[in-house]
């Protein structure tokens, strides 16, 4: 009984381990590193190679000699992609925001995020092959040639174009106004213009819209063309406008790509965000939210991430790697999931510590905007940095010991030490300042910042 009972409760912790290694592959994350680059390459060559074989297929020449092997790779690539997608919901449920939510919901969930949604648009050729022979054909190959979205998982540049066309939506869109109402004067002009000359070519506007398409982009395909002088002339206008209407989106998107390649080392996943210990509690979707807000950041081992003393407009948190605390009395090492950088902003004074990298770090950065943003929409996010950066400076007073205290009860710095139940205040302006100054001056003495002389 007992021995059943052993082997029971084995059985389900190796099961609960492959489970745990499997999502440390499929995620990137814990100690499988090997193991999920591995994969990772596996599956970036297996995406590519798809997408050539769906391109290649479709000259008769190649798909008549290699159709037995282009079906065969097709069947397994569909096989393994299904694969991929089936273990990926199976671990759902270890993602730590999604835990709380059950072995159904959690993955549930997990289905609806956008890397999911292509995830399962992958899969789905095998099963259009599978459920509908013959019928789906060019669906099929449409949903073949969808899966270079799975690149975005992998690629910095590709998820950085995506959030650059997204962030200037509204630019793009007001630009995209200016050339359909452009588009749509140069039609209708040309219409009143050359129909009587050339009722066959300029039939309705849509053909006017037609040939200011073209122009317009500068294709000039040259099948449709004005015969009147002042057809020409009108012609030669909307050529040199077509230059400058079409560069307008050209440049929005080419300046906000280029701002956001520049700040991104690494693809910030979901899932990578859902590991921080503080965003814990937030539904999938918020974290979505903050994974938009957040930067990428590589170090390398011993690179200096802040210097004591410096002013202050981001905090980080680790992906991946350990940083020192280097405080004026003590060493603190954090870990992957641990935050840091975030005293100076909250207390808007300069740093307090210097950091380094002790190992290769991937830290997400958090600008100052965006963490009182995250802060003032949630207060238990808030209470939760609150917590640990009074924490801290508990911690930096307690190394202090009793020579420094006394050192600092001399200059009066503990005055307001009783209060250090009371919330220090937040990001504040200029006005606030002078009340909240007591609370300031604790946290920097504490952390052993030299305050500015002026202030
Ligand atoms: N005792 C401590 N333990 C852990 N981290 C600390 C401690 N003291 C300071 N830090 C971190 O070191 C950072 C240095 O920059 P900041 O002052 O912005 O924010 C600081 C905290 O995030």
């Amino acid at each position: 009984m007992k021995t059943r009972a052993k082997s029971e409760t084995g059985g389900s912790v190796s099961g609960h381990e492959f489970k745990r290694a499997l999502y440390e592959v499929l995620e990137d994350t814990g100690k499988r590193r090997i193991g999920a680059r591995v994969l990772r390459n596996f599956l970036i060559v297996l995406i590519l190679i798809n997408i050539a074989l769906a391109v290649l297929e479709t000259v008769p020449e190649i798909r008549d000699i290699l159709s037995t092997h282009l079906r065969l790779i097709q069947l397994g690539s569909g096989l393994v992609f299904l694969a991929e997608y089936v273990m990926r919901l199976y671990v759902a449920d270890l993602h730590p925001p999604l835990r709380r939510y059950g072995p159904v919901f959690s993955r549930l969930r997990y289905a609806m995020q956008p890397d999911a949604i292509i995830d399962l648009i992958g899969a789905l050729p095998l099963l259009c092959v599978v459920f509908l022979p013959n019928q789906a054909v060019t669906m099929v190959v449409i949903l073949r040639l969808l899966r270079f979205l799975k690149l975005a998982r992998y690629s910095p540049a590709l998820r950085s174009l995506i959030s650059a066309v997204g962030n200037e939506r509204r630019a793009l869109l007001g630009s995209s106004m200016i050339i359909c109402g452009v588009i749509l004067m140069a039609a209708t002009l040309m219409y009143l213009i050359e129909h009587d000359d050339q009722p066959e070519k300029f039939r309705s506007i849509l053909h006017g819209i037609y040939w200011a398409i073209t122009t317009v982009t500068t294709v000039g395909y040259g099948d449709v063309v004005p015969v009147t002088n002042l057809g020409k002339t009108v012609g030669g206008i909307v050529m040199l406008m077509g230059y400058g209407l079409i560069a307008l989106p050209v440049g929005i998107i080419a300046s906000a790509f280029a701002r956001e390649i520049h700040s991104r080392d690494f693809v910030v996943t979901w899932s990578m965000v859902a590991r921080v210990p503080l965003f814990e509690d937030l539904k999938a979707t918020e974290i979505a939210e903050v994974a938009k807000l957040l930067q990428s950041l590589r170090v390398r081992k011993g690179g200096t991430i802040a210097e004591q003393g410096d002013v202050a407009d981001k905090m980080y948190f680790i992906a991946d790697g350990e940083v020192e605390i280097r405080l004026q009395h003590d060493t603190v090492y954090l870990g992957e999931g641990s935050f840091f950088g975030e005293l100076a902003l909250i207390n808007q004074t300069p740093r307090t510590a210097k950091v380094v990298a002790y190992k290769d770090c991937q830290l997400l950065v958090l600008e100052a905007e965006a963490l009182k943003h995250l802060m003032d929409r949630d207060e238990g996010l808030a209470k939760k940095i609150m917590d640990e950066a009074r924490d801290r400076v508990a911690a930096g007073k307690r190394v202090l010991g009793e020579l420094a205290e006394e050192e600092l009860q001399q200059s009066g710095v503990f005055a307001s030490s009783e209060n250090t139940d009371q919330e220090p205040e937040l990001f504040q302006g200029d006005d606030s300042k002078d009340e909240a100054d007591s609370e300031d001056d604790m946290m920097e003495e504490v952390a052993g910042t030299q305050k500015d002389p002026a202030k």
